[in-house]
């Protein structure tokens, strides 16, 4: 099988080829408590780090926000620093209108102090279009998200969903849904695996969250989702593991490194 995929390379991280990425979210309240998550990375497989900014005590006050991306940028020595606001209609804490939500992705955005930056795909076009633009002027390359904790919608829905992210022009595409059994891990899946065979040609980062999707986490390279998130310490969303778990999980069922075993 070979993947269609366009990379996207952040410092030493190459997403879109092999095993998936582990990424790590921070949701530190204050900056004390984030600088003593990053120090708990140390010795630990991790790939990328996640700021989820809405945990962030003072998000309002956009400075101290950049201010702070450029101290952790600082502390992880090199490591890539994904950019996230998750607001309250995807799971998260932010409940920022789509103006203010705007302006913050743009400053950190345009303050060139993390490598990755999050957009909610359901936010306001002209909001989502505005950060894309200056995103692709600085090279920052943007994460697409789309978050559905209620359930999974439809294999064909998915798929619909990654493309026109796509389309868009992200560079990356997300989706993380809620599964009620079995069936919904498996749709997700499907939808994925179908979305990076067919449609799309730029990496995915999917899951199904909870205790049932786990395999979602760690079945990646199987479908074609290019990363995972994994927890050192507090989780972002149902259903990720302990990062130490995750890699273990990960190399066991990497077929290219397992290909001399036939
Ligand atoms: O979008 C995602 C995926 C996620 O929701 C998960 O289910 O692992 C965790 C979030 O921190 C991240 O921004």
């Amino acid at each position: 099988m070979t993947s269609r995929v366009q990379p996207v390379v952040v410092r030493d991280v190459v997403l879109g080829e092999g095993r998936p990425k582990i990424v790590v979210p921070l949701t530190g309240r204050t900056v004390e408590e984030l600088r003593v998550e990053v120090a708990a990375l140390a010795g630990h497989p991790v790939d990328v780090v996640e700021w989820r900014a809405d945990h962030f005590a003072e998000l309002t006050d956009v400075s101290r926000v950049v201010s702070t991306a450029r101290l952790l940028a600082d502390d992880l020595a090199g490591r890539p620093l994904l950019f996230t606001c998750r607001t309250t209609a995807e799971g998260g804490r932010a409940s920022l209108g789509d103006e203010r939500y705007g302006q913050l992705i743009l400053a950190v955005v345009e303050s060139g102090a993390v490598d990755l930056v999050d957009v909610e795909y359901e936010r306001d076009r002209a909001v989502v279009d505005g950060v894309l633009t200056a995103a692709r002027e600085r090279d920052v390359p943007v994460v697409a998200s789309y978050h559905d904790f209620t359930g999974t919608p439809g294999r064909d829905q998915i798929v619909d969903r990654l493309r026109a992210m796509q389309d868009r022009g992200a560079d990356i595409c997300k989706i993380a849904v809620m599964p009620h059994g079995p069936a919904d891990v498996l749709t997700l899946l499907e939808a994925t695996r179908i979305a990076h065979e067919r449609y799309v040609d730029r990496p995915l980062i999917t899951m199904a969250m909870g205790p049932l999707g786990v395999v979602s986490r760690i079945a990646g390279q199987l479908v074609g989702s290019a990363a995972t998130f994994g927890t050192v310490g507090r989780a972002s969303a149902p259903g990720q593991v302990p990062v130490d778990a995750l890699d273990a999980a990960l190399r066991l069922l990497d077929y290219e490194t397992n290909a001399g075993n036939e």
